[in-house]
Parts: structure tokens; C-alpha cells; sequence
């Protein structure tokens, strides 16, 4: 949608439109109440200063919304189609990587108690894989900021895409 429609809308039908980003009614809200935006950056920018920091609780609520790398979001709605096209490049036919990344999302989870999330658009299996092990040495208060700048980083391509200049 183009930034004058999105200014136009009443405040439930913009939230319903940023929603699918990120799904944190403090982020949403302070996204759509800065409206009317006068250009595509002062959305960018406020959406920005908005998800920082972010609480735990809100991380925890985020973080239900995303599949594990490697398994597709099924449904039709906005976010599942987010997600599928997010990680379209990790190939479901690929057993290796298929194998390889669930045994990292298990050990991830075993460890941290939550699903590994890492803004996919624009990387390699590789490079989620090499991320996953990595990540595993981060102490529990390192890997949450590492996962809230993932959670940025996804809601801002997210937005750009569901908002237009
Ligand atoms: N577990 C995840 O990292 N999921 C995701 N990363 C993305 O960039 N999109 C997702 O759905």
C-alpha cells in the first residue's frame, strides 16, 4: 500500500496493515499513531525508534508468531506468506540442510527455551546454519539482544514491503 493511503486509514485498518511486521501492540501503536507520515524515512525511522528496546514479554509474544527456519508457514494470511518468501532460500527438498536445521532448532531451543530466530530474507542456508552454531555460545542476556535486532531487522523489511513510498 503507498504511504498516502496508509495515512488515510482509520486506526484499526492501519494497524491491521502493519501488523503482520511485527505483532506488538506498542510497536503497532506507536507506528500507526505517528500518522500522517510526511515521507516513506519519517515511517521507517519511528518505526525504528519504536522497537527499541523491547520488553521481554513482548519478544516472548513476537517470537510465537514466527515457524521454525526450515518449516513453512502454512495458511494464507499476510505473515505466513512473509515467512514463506523470507526463507524461500532454504530448499524444503534439500534433506541435508532439511536434517542439519532441525537438529540446530532443537539444540537452540533445548538451550535458550525459544525458537532460533534470524531475519532470513537475503541469506543462505549457509549462513542461517553457520548463525545457528554460533549463536549457541551466546550467554542467555547476549542471545536476547542478538534475537530483538533479528526481530527488528525482520519488522523493518516487513514494513518497507507493506508500506510503500
Ligand atoms: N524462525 C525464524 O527465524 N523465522 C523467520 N525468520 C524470518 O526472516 N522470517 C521468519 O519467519
Amino acid at each position: 500500500m503507498k504511504l498516502t493511503a496508509f495515512n488515510s486509514l482509520n486506526r484499526t485498518q492501519a494497524a491491521e496493515v502493519v501488523r503482520p511486521a511485527l505483532d506488538i501492540p506498542r510497536w503497532v501503536e506507536a507506528v500507526v499513531d505517528a500518522r500522517p507520515y510526511a515521507h516513506h524515512d519519517a515511517l521507517l525511522s519511528t518505526a525504528r525508534t519504536a522497537a527499541k528496546p523491547f520488553g521481554a514479554e513482548e519478544i516472548e509474544r513476537a517470537l510465537s508468531h514466527h515457524p521454525r527456519i526450515g518449516e513453512r508457514a502454512e495458511g494464507d494470511h499476510a505473515e505466513a506468506g512473509l515467512s514463506r518468501a523470507e526463507q524461500s532460500a532454504v530448499d524444503p527438498t534439500d534433506t541435508d540442510v532439511q536434517q542439519r536445521l532441525r537438529e540446530g532448532n532443537l539444540a537452540y531451543e533445548e538451550r535458550f527455551g525459544q525458537v532460533f530466530l534470524i531475519r532470513a530474507a537475503g541469506r543462505s542456508p549457509e549462513e542461517i546454519l553457520d548463525q545457528l552454531s554460533t549463536r549457541m555460545d551466546n550467554d542467555p542476556g547476549t542471545e536476547q539482544a542478538v534475537v530483538a535486532d533479528q526481530l527488528r531487522q525482520i519488522a523493518l523489511l516487513r514494513l518497507e514491503g507493506l508500506v510503500t513510498p
